[in-house]
């Protein structure tokens, strides 16, 4: 794989990642994507959502805190982007334990995200299966949401992330693990929905969207790695983090620990 390469165009091309994403979290996406080299812009207003997701690089869906008029200019921007070629990534936060989202990222993935993006339960549960989330936690493991994954990766052409204790990335044919200590990242919130947008920025710089996906799980979980030795709690971990997004180099990625599996 060409890890290295994609997060070196990452840096260079610094992508325009288009976050329709929750509240809580907004800022500290932003703020991640600029630390990392890319560029963040937030807009959820229906009218906008359609020419902006044509024009960006890349866009992310995330369903954290939806509102009626949000989750329509999401479908404007999925729609926009799929007509534009435009990489976008689907994070179905909380999916299978609240309803309202359930139903419409049940119906938007049919539009064939380029990645979809999520923690076990939220996975399992866009595929339709048994899931124990907690709110916008998971209570399953990675490995018990594999199968799911591959369910949706083949279904709906998508390569499809785990996050958890280690990362696994699927596609029809391919699942990888990543493993890096992100811990770190379950102590603040955030950890997971910013993740979904340094996805979109590298997909944007990369043809093979499941090698973008491994780069940018590999190249977060380093930087992760990197805060938590170098922070004494959640808060220092935070800005830790941000920094550690700007310091950790492209070829930090010719070492990662990947695993690539095979299942029958
Ligand atoms: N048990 C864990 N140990 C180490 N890292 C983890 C663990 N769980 C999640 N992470 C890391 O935290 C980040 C966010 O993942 P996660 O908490 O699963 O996302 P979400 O916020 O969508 O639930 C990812 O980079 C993932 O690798
Ligand atoms: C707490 C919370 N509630 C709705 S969205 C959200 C943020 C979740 O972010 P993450 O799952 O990435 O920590």
């Amino acid at each position: 794989m060409t890890l290295p390469i994609v997060a070196r165009n990452y840096r260079e091309q610094s992508p325009l990642v288009f976050c329709l994403t929750n509240t809580v979290v907004t800022n500290f996406t932003a703020n991640v994507l600029l630390a990392s080299g890319a560029a963040p812009a937030m807009t959820d207003l229906p009218g906008e959502a359609r020419p902006f997701a044509a024009a960006a690089s890349a866009v992310l869906v995330n369903l954290g805190t939806p509102t009626t008029e949000q989750l329509r200019a999401m479908e404007e921007a999925v729609e926009s982007a799929s007509a534009a070629g435009t990489p976008w990534v689907l994070d179905p936060v909380a999916v299978g334990a609240l309803p309202v989202r359930t139903e419409f990222a049940r119906r938007i993935v049919a539009r064939r995200p380029t990645l979809i993006r999520g923690n076990a339960s939220e996975i399992m549960a866009l595929a339709g299966w048994e899931s124990s989330g907690r709110g916008v936690d998971s209570l399953d493991s990675v490995q018990e949401a594999i199968a799911a994954g591959r369910e949706l990766a083949v279904k709906y052409g998508s390569v499809v992330a785990i996050s958890g204790e280690a990362d696994a990335i699927i596609d029809a044919q391919r699942t990888v693990l990543v493993h890096t200590n992100g811990i770190g990242l379950t102590r603040i919130t955030g950890g997971g929905c910013a993740l979904g947008a340094v996805c979109a920025g590298m997909l944007a710089v990369h043809e093979d969207p499941f090698e973008a996906a491994v780069a940018a799980h590999g190249y977060y979980g380093l930087a992760a790695e990197k805060a938590l030795a170098a922070s004494s709690g959640p808060g220092s971990f935070a800005v830790a983090f941000l920094d550690s997004l700007a310091a950790v180099e492209p070829a930090a990625l010719e070492t990662l620990n990947c695993e690539e599996k095979t299942y029958a």
